[in-house]
């Protein structure tokens, strides 16, 4: 059988923690207010799924799935809309969950996607940020790591649509 345990970056239990820190940071901010959570396909699907549960507010789950990266570790430039959300959000508090800030392109495509929707605040949480690599500017409103110039895989992340399953953030090397 193959060998399969890329190296680690971020363990599961640093992960937990800091999204248990994050969940707390956001209920405290929406004190009375209902939420819109977006969840971006397909890396923040595990990510997303842990931070609601953090999350004591009422709040509504709409998914969305933006495409760029396909079977590479650089973005194509080139960000697909494959699935829209299906609630309108005018006049709503959306918190858009992301796995990773890269270059920033996906994000700043999704941000002016919906702002022409009129919602009442947009705010951002992001598990990673990779700051080396950032093409336009982001504002990331609850942030999970900063990390170094490495392709990261795991809790969500893929490499060609592999190691989405592993439990903890860990690099792509060669040999994986
Ligand atoms: O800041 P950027 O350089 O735009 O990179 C970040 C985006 O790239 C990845 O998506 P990908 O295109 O791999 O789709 P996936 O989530 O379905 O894997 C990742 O999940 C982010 O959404
Ligand atoms: O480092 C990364 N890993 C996985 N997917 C990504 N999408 C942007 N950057 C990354
Ligand atoms: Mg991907």
């Amino acid at each position: 059988m193959e060998l399969y345990t890329p190296e680690a970056l971020i363990g599961e239990e640093e992960i937990a923690l800091r999204i248990e820190a994050l969940g707390k940071a956001i209920t405290q901010d929406f004190e009375n207010e209902d939420l819109v959570v977006i969840c971006v396909l397909k890396g923040a699907f595990m990510f997303c799924s842990d931070l609601i549960k953090k999350i004591n507010r009422p709040l509504k789950l709409e998914f969305i799935s933006l495409s760029s990266y396909g079977d590479s570790t650089n973005s194509s430039g080139n960000v697909r809309l494959e699935m829209d959300i299906t609630a309108n959000i005018e006049g709503k508090n959306v918190i858009i969950v992301e796995d990773i800030v890269d270059t920033g392109l996906t994000i700043k495509t999704l941000m002016e996607l919906l702002s022409v929707r009129n919602p009442k605040t947009v705010k951002l949480a992001s598990l990673l940020f990779k700051p080396v690599k950032l093409k336009h500017k982001v504002n990331i409103d609850y942030l999970g790591f900063e990390i170094e110039d490495k392709f990261v895989i795991g809790y969500g992340l893929d490499y060609a649509g592999r190691y989405r399953e592993l439990p903890y953030i860990g690099i792509l090397n060669a040999g994986n």
